[in-house]
């Protein structure tokens, strides 16, 4: 279709103000999926998605709208997430636009990831259309939070669509809307090839799937196309678009938005953020990538079954592929073996890596307590960069410890201001601001450190506000605490996967608490077993699994062979699933119950 009647576009907003919703309505009003075939919130197709109700992947569509005006228009909609966790998925999708709808509640008004994903948005040059949602709901305000769209964000409201999109009341005024203030794509279909890449998944029979914006120039299947921060040369197969279903076309043209096969099977070979170009004709320079993301959060994951490693190793290189934030290298525990160790965005990102490696890859998977980066300044005027308590160095040779802090701005209604300074001050907050929005709202500044935020903040700040406040936080810089390791010792030894970097405060707590679940959870064994937290060389926490006394055999008198022998295939497949450490053997159950404790446990 001519350029000028394409419309690239993403719908951004805070997270439940209805994005996926609204997506679902015009795809029904542009007849894109029968409606046999509609199911609620139809972009977000990993099953993941569906159960948790949120979207984690960006998804592209194609769809074409019949508009008022007589004439046909091909619009392609990136549907993007909504968490803080996974905003590099939103600026990813904004890079392959030229528009986007902003779905503002009528009900909750601006939130943070409202103002967070609209600052994406403008630094992406984009144009914004404003819309207001869910008026059907009785406590909708449409222009209280049209004035606060104004006055927070600058944008002009006048014009903003009134909607519901669970009724679809006023939807095909949206579509409207996009045809005539969105623009179109500006690229030069006769310049050399540049196709942003925005995304890939590994597909077994086809190799690597990249997902492209088509910027300048057109692809056609048998077009040699080079990669060009990798070099790699490939020969097209073929290429399509998705209505959400995988349909083949026979080119990409400037301002399309489809994915390209080339049987391409080294992973390494294809980068989210590179620039696809003709390698017969290639341009000058590539696209403007992406920013590349520091991970905030690290973890180690090792495969219940040591034999598992290498499949591990493949799962998380075709994982990356789907989800270029995720970094990761391979690291080794005494106590769990071969693994790796992981970074992310944030808790939930490290929640979805995790889940999704166990169902889309079958791995039965053991992760190691979460850290941020420590900077720890030893006495030899050194610095070391830590995301692995086990690897900290010994106590006497640390100067201070300094960890990663945030401002976090959190938007909150009146009435629970006051519970929200109390958990922002249990959680080792530094107040710093408090501003009048409006009539029943405040904007509450803390400094906090990372790692306070990244355990449970966001669930207790849902508790304690009834699920009315919302948060925005950015990295600040480093500031020293007063940190300590804590080991976990079993019989003497310690346990390296077990290690936590915790403030002093809170060591005592903790290492009882972890202490006492280990003794729950480990069964007797010949001997006494010693179970201690220990911070230096220094105990905190002790107590003991007393030595088995009687031997499983013991019941069967000698006499019942086959009884004897199920008895012990019973103790051998219970050993399994066992992990030796020194002379001691841990249930997988206990290190995964102790890991995923959280401070109240
Ligand atoms: N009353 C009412 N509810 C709506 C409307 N639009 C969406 N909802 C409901 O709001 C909730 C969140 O909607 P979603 O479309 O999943 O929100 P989202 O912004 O896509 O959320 P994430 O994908 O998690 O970022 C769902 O329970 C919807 O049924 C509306 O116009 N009126």
């Amino acid at each position: 279709m001519d350029q000028k009647h394409i419309r690239n576009f993403s719908i951004i907003a805070h997270i439940d103000h209805g994005k996926s919703t609204l997506a679902d309505r015009i795809l029904e009003l542009t007849d894109t999926v029968e409606k046999r075939e509609m199911k609620d919130q139809i972009l977000d197709s990993m099953d993941l998605e569906r159960e948790r109700g949120i979207t984690i992947k960006l998804n592209a569509v194609q769809l074409v709208y019949h508009a008022k005006n007589g004439e046909d228009y091909l619009f392609h909609l990136i549907d993007t997430p909504g968490h803080v966790d996974f905003s590099y998925e939103v600026s990813r999708s904004l890079a392959a636009c030229d528009g986007a709808v902003l779905v503002v509640d009528a009900a909750q008004g601006v939130q943070a990831q409202t103002l967070a994903n609209v600052y994406l948005a403008l630094e992406n040059d984009l144009e914004i259309l404003p819309v207001i949602n869910k008026i059907d709901l009785p406590s909708a305000q449409p222009d209280v939070v049209k004035q606060e769209i104004e006055d927070l964000i600058g944008l002009d409201c006048t014009d903003a669509i009134e909607i519901s999109a669970k009724s679809g009341l006023n939807v095909d005024q949206v579509l409207e809307a996009i045809v005539h203030k969105l623009p179109a794509p500006k690229g030069d279909p006769d310049a050399p090839l540049q196709a942003l890449v925005f995304d890939s998944l590994y597909d077994s029979y086809r190799g690597v799937i990249a997902f492209v914006s088509v910027k300048n120039g057109t692809i056609r299947p048998k077009d040699k196309i080079r990669f060009m921060a990798t070099g790699a040369e490939y020969e097209v197969l073929e290429v399509g678009v998705h209505t959400p279903k995988e349909v083949v076309e026979s080119k990409l043209g400037t301002g399309d938005v489809g994915w390209i096969s080339a049987a391409i099977k080294n992973i390494e070979d294809v980068r989210v953020g590179d620039t696809i170009t003709s390698a017969d004709h290639p341009a000058d320079a590539p696209l403007q990538g992406y920013k590349e993301m520091n991970p905030m959060v690290y973890c180690g994951l090792y495969p219940v079954d040591n034999a598992k490693y290498e499949d591990l190793k493949e799962a998380l290189e075709k994982l990356k592929l789907n989800d270029a934030s995720l970094q990761y290298e391979p690291e080794t525990s005494q106590a769990l073996g071969f693994g790796f160790r992981c970074g992310f965005l944030g808790l939930l990102h490290m929640d979805v890596v995790e889940e999704r490696l166990e169902r889309e890859y079958n791995l039965d998977l053991i992760a190691t307590s979460p850290s941020v980066i420590y900077h720890v300044y030893k006495t030899d005027g050194t610095m070391e960069a830590i995301d692995n308590p086990s690897l900290l160095p010994p106590q006497q040779k640390i100067s201070r410890i300094e960890e990663p802090y945030v401002k976090a701005e959190i938007m909150v209604p009146k009435e629970y201001v006051g519970p929200m300074m109390e958990l922002c001050q249990k959680k080792r907050g530094e107040y710093k601001d408090l501003q009048v929005l409006d009539d029943v709202r405040m904007m509450l500044v803390y400094e906090l450190p990372l790692s306070e935020i990244i355990f449970d903040f966001f669930d207790k700040m849902k508790s304690s506000t009834k699920g009315y406040a919302s948060l925005d936080y950015e990295i600040s810089g480093y500031r020293a605490s007063d940190l300590v390791k804590m080991d976990i010792l079993l019989n003497g030894q310690p346990v390296d996967a077990l290690s936590v970097i915790v403030h002093r405060e809170f060591a005592y707590h903790r290492g009882n608490a972890m202490t006492r679940k280990l003794k729950e959870l480990i069964p007797k064994q010949q001997f006494e077993i010693p179970v201690q937290a220990a911070i230096g060389g220094k105990v905190i926490a002790r107590t003991n699994i007393k030595a088995l006394r009687k031997n499983v055999l013991a019941k069967c008198y000698g006499g019942d062979i086959s009884r004897k022998k199920k008895l012990l295939e019973k103790q051998k497949e219970g050993k399994k699933r066992m992990k030796q450490v020194g002379s001691v053997e841990i249930p997988q159950e206990a290190f995964m119950a102790v890991l995923s404790m959280d401070d109240e446990s």
